[in-house]
């Protein structure tokens, strides 16, 4: 054969353009992706933007993205095509998998706070332990200096919230990148054009899992029965993430006048909770964190869906305000290295309570009452505190809100660190 009819032969392959077996093996997944990685009802395909969310679009949301140049035209939310969306858990894994060099913006601030707390008209501390809401103050006024002692703020009060704002998605964006890496979700609804803005909209949810609509992968905070993942429990987000979530901003532009609250409870709290031998016990322990989305295993496709697992201190320390909190939540946590699994699963309930049923380390916000062309903003610290919507309204109101999430430090644990109760000289509980 010359080497002339060799090519042939070999291009006449080429052309023929018959899959090998693996591409097959490949297609198959890809095309059973729900069934294999076994998605909710809630955890749908959606590809683009949304022409039927967009006729429930609230009145008030509309007019803040129109008046901030964001493009619905097309439909709304913007739902992420399918090939964005990771099916391997190497895949999954391969997202933000660098060093990030994260700055702490709340490290340098002046401790007293002097710029943000003097400029509000008001600044009231909403329970001992957790939450601040400032008044007289707009978001997407503030300089570099009042950012930074914003983020020292949040570090020591858990959350702060701050009413009638006016502020564009695009705002609110570069807030959050002031603060970190934002977030880039390939799986959750989006603000079209804004891949870091996610959208937060139960009724439209509702309204999608009502309907004979057939959305695959779309997911919604969805999780199997046994650990009842969802918005509606006490949960941290993005503890999965190699350098999981700091500050979260939530901004909701349409409110309902009753119901949708949201709680935080408080980690340093939680943590100064326990007995000093018990503290001492879980001070050096290490537990495994997992994702709230499921995917396969390269190797082993028809094995079942796996979650991302990553390994962090099971109480940080947080750079900002140099204290110890307890880092553990219900729906992530899933066991503490260097004990037995039953030991394990008993600490970690214990700890889940201590943070979900001390109602003097909570705060519970009522957003409300709206006001038509303003939103109310809450930023929360997710290295320090757990939250969960108070679904009373059952996605049955409308209820719209925007979040950017910005991602922080590789979490450490310094033995040298104090409590927050050792921080402010207050009695420690034995
Ligand atoms: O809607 C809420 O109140 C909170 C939702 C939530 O868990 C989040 O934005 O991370
Ligand atoms: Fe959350």
């Amino acid at each position: 054969m010359s080497q002339t009819e060799t090519t042939a032969t070999l291009k006449l392959k080429d052309d023929s353009q018959e899959p090998s077996l693996d591409q097959t093996v490949e297609r198959i997944i890809r095309s059973q992706k729900n069934l294999l990685i076994g998605s909710s009802k809630s955890d749908r395909v959606a590809l683009g933007p949304d022409p039927e969310g967009f006729k429930i679009l609230p009145k008030n949301t509309r007019k803040r993205f129109e008046e901030g140049g964001v493009d619905i035209s097309k439909g709304y939310p913007y739902r992420p095509e399918q090939d964005k969306i990771p099916i391997y858990l190497d895949e999954a894994l391969a997202i933000r998998n660098d060093d990030y060099p994260y700055i702490e913006r709340g490290k340098n601030a002046d401790p007293e706070k002097k710029a943000l707390l003097d400029a509000a008209t008001e600044v009231i501390d909403l329970t001992k332990h957790i939450g601040t809401e400032i008044v007289g103050l707009q978001l997407a006024e503030l300089n570099e200096k009042q950012k930074d002692e914003l983020a020292l703020l949040i570090a020591e009060r858990g959350v702060v919230f701050f009413r009638k704002q006016k502020l564009s998605p695009k705002q609110q964006l570069e807030l959050g990148e002031y603060y970190g890496r934002v977030e880039e979700h390939p799986q959750q609804i989006q603000v079209p054009g804004f891949p870091g803005i996610t959208t937060i909209w139960a009724d439209y949810y509702k309204k999608l899992l009502n309907s004979n609509i057939t959305f695959k992968n779309l997911s919604y905070g969805g999780w199997d029965a046994q650990r009842h993942f969802s918005f509606q429990t006490f949960h941290t987000d993005l503890v999965h993430e190699k350098q999981p979530a700091g500050i979260t901003h939530l901004h909701l532009d349409e409110i309902p006048d009753v119901g949708g609250d949201t709680a935080w409870s408080s980690g340093y709290a939680a943590y100064d909770k326990l007995s000093e031998e018990f503290k001492k016990f879980l001070d050096d322990k290490k537990a495994v964190f997992v994702s709230a989305h499921k995917y396969l295993d390269r190797n082993d496709p028809f094995a079942g869906p796996k979650r991302i697992e990553r390994v962090h201190p099971l109480v940080r320390t947080h750079p900002a305000t140099g204290w110890k909190s307890l880092f553990v939540n219900r729906a992530m946590t899933t066991r503490i290295l260097g004990v037995s699994p039953v030991e394990s699963d008993i600490i970690l309930n214990y700890l889940f309570d201590v943070y979900e049923k001390n109602a003097d380390i909570q705060v519970r916000f009522k957003w409300g009452p709206s006001e038509p062309g303003y939103g109310v903003s809450a930023l929360w610290d997710n290295r320090i505190s757990q939250h969960t919507i108070i679904y009373d309204h059952e996605g049955t109101v409308p209820r719209h809100g925007t979040r950017v999430t910005s991602l922080a430090e590789l979490p450490y644990f310094d033995p040298e660190s104090p409590s927050q109760r050792e921080a402010l000289g207050l009695p420690l509980d034995e």
